[in-house]
């Protein structure tokens, strides 16, 4: 569903990503972990065509990112740092307006149904900048994912939710996941990684330095292995020992 071959990334002389290979199956969950700094959000952003490579090829549900971003986009949904709401918009206008921008038929039962599964139907009438943050990344998720799109991005999606939003969240990524969709999701948590991704791979050094599924983590650790991917000086950011 997405191949990445040879992919650098260079800001001016800082080259962010080097050579990355990455080739994630149709209805993987990828949990992509690494430390701060380490190009994650480099990755996903190129992955969403909202910045460029500088060398190397990615190919999206078999298009080519270079030269048919446009067909890429339709398959896509991206979650990331910017909610890409408007605030004097109420929960059901916002995703109206998105809905023209797919040229989505049934644009009103498909919203309903997002709005449900978000639990925003109740407060589809409220002005999204009355919107509590965790309501609002709820509605970003909705947005993301109104066109049902065949790979879901999430850049950090926790960041800031409390436990209950957090909890909401992964009951949604879940559904997601369980409709066979792809999702690649960048975490510094990894006891959330370990939750709800099927495959962690870890990205340092400018590329994809492990990768394990999780079933070849065997009651192994989530962590022990991050660990070692990294080479435990690195590896300060655990979030305490992680079982599957
Ligand atoms: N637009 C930019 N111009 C210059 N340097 C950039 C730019 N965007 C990112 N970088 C640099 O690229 C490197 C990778 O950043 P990136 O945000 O992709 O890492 P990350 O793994 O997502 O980090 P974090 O875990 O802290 O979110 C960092 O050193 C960052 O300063």
């Amino acid at each position: 569903m997405i191949e990445v071959h040879h992919l650098t990334k260079r800001y001016g002389p800082k080259v962010v990503l080097r050579r990355l290979d990455l080739r994630v199956e149709k209805g993987e969950f990828v949990a992509l972990l690494g430390p701060n700094g380490a190009g994650k959000t480099t990755l996903l952003r190129i992955l969403a065509s909202l910045s460029k490579p500088t060398l190397g090829e990615v190919w999206i549900a078999g298009y080519r990112l270079r030269d048919q971003a446009a067909w890429v986009r339709r398959r896509l949904g991206v979650v990331s740092h910017q909610p890409l709401l408007y605030g004097d918009l109420s929960a059901e206008e916002n995703l109206r307006f998105y809905a023209r921008l797919y040229g989505l038929e049934n644009a009103e039962t498909r919203i309903r149904e997002v709005l449900t599964l978000v639990g925003l139907w109740a407060r589809r009438r409220d002005l999204v900048r009355t919107f509590s943050r965790g309501m609002q990344q709820r509605l970003a998720i909705g947005r993301a994912i109104l066109h049902d799109p065949e790979v879901l991005l999430l850049d950090e999606p926790h960041t800031g939710l409390d436990q209950e939003a957090c909890d909401m969240l992964d009951q949604l990524l879940r559904q997601v996941a369980a409709r066979g969709r792809t999702v690649v999701m960048t975490s510094h948590d990894l006891a959330r990684a370990a939750d709800l991704a099927s495959r962690f791979d870890v990205l340092s050094g400018g590329h994809i330095q492990a990768s394990v599924r999780r079933e070849d983590l065997a009651g192994d650790a989530l962590l022990t292995f991050y660990r070692q991917a990294l080479g435990s000086e690195n590896a300060t950011e655990g979030t305490g020992e992680v079982h599957l």
